[in-house]
């Protein structure tokens, strides 16, 4: 048992006591002249409904470019320690989704014929993939030059832009998955991004519009299972 686990049980008792008390709060109040006005019942609504929409799912409808812009917006107010905002998106539409099958399915070939691992089915899955979804965004991280922050931290404020933009999907009713098969991880795949030998591509958000009715439920185990506090 870690040190800080000596209050587990004390904890746990007390878990449900504010509970009610929080869902039911809003706050409003002001700082440096903005009006902070949010509703914490809807912002709470809306994380937990937050899912990967998987392009089985999606109607084939394009999703407005408006939105796809929010969500990029959104995705800058991630945190960034020392703000190196190291997020870099490629976003692919409408003949763009094309090329990106062409694009990675001729980079698999490549690497794959290398290895001695070529699958035509595979080929075939990574060409047509791109064109399930109404957008693609390729999401990458650049790397600081002077190397401001360890690696992980820029890695982690990349996830962060993506709830960002995952969170924004779901406020808009639209679907969305990151996916990080494929080239994802592949070496070759980079150059194409712009990217160079230290940044990284982290993968793939498909964007499409969700059929009718379809938002499915999540499923996390309870986060007392997870969670010490630690109080005195
Ligand atoms: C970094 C990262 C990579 C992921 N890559 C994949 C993937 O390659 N294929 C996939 O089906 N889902 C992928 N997912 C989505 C997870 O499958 C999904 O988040 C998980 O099933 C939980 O569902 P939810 O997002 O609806 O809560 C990825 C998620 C993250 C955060």
């Amino acid at each position: 048992m870690g040190m800080w686990q000596l209050n587990h049980k004390i904890v746990h008792m007390n878990k449900n006591r504010y509970r009610d008390e929080y869902f039911q709060m809003s706050v409003n109040f002001e700082k440096n002249n903005m009006q902070m006005s949010f509703n914490t019942t809807e912002i709470n609504r809306l994380i937990k409904s937050r899912r990967s929409i998987f392009p089985a799912q999606y109607t084939g409808e394009k999703v407005p470019d408006e939105i796809v812009q929010q969500m990029l917006e959104n995705a800058q107010w991630a945190p960034t320690h020392k703000l190196t905002e190291p997020w870099r998106f490629t976003v692919f539409t409408g003949e763009g989704l094309k090329k990106l099958g062409e694009f990675q399915s001729s980079i698999y070939k490549e690497d794959a014929e290398a290895k001695g691992n070529y699958s035509p089915e595979k080929f075939e899955a990574l060409k047509a993939k791109p064109l399930t979804a109404s957008h693609v965004i390729a999401i990458a991280m650049k790397r600081n030059e002077k190397e401001l922050v360890p690696e992980i931290e820029e890695i982690e404020s990349v996830a962060c832009a993506v709830q960002n933009m995952y969170l924004t999907a779901t406020a808009y009713g639209i679907g969305c998955y990151w996916g990080s098969g494929g080239v994802t991880y592949l070496e070759k795949a980079k150059e194409s991004f712009g990217l160079a030998t230290k940044d990284k591509l982290l993968g793939f958000l498909y964007i499409g519009m969700p059929k009718e009715g379809f938002w499915p439920e999540g499923k996390r185990s309870p986060i007392e299972d997870k969670v010490h506090w630690v109080k005195s």
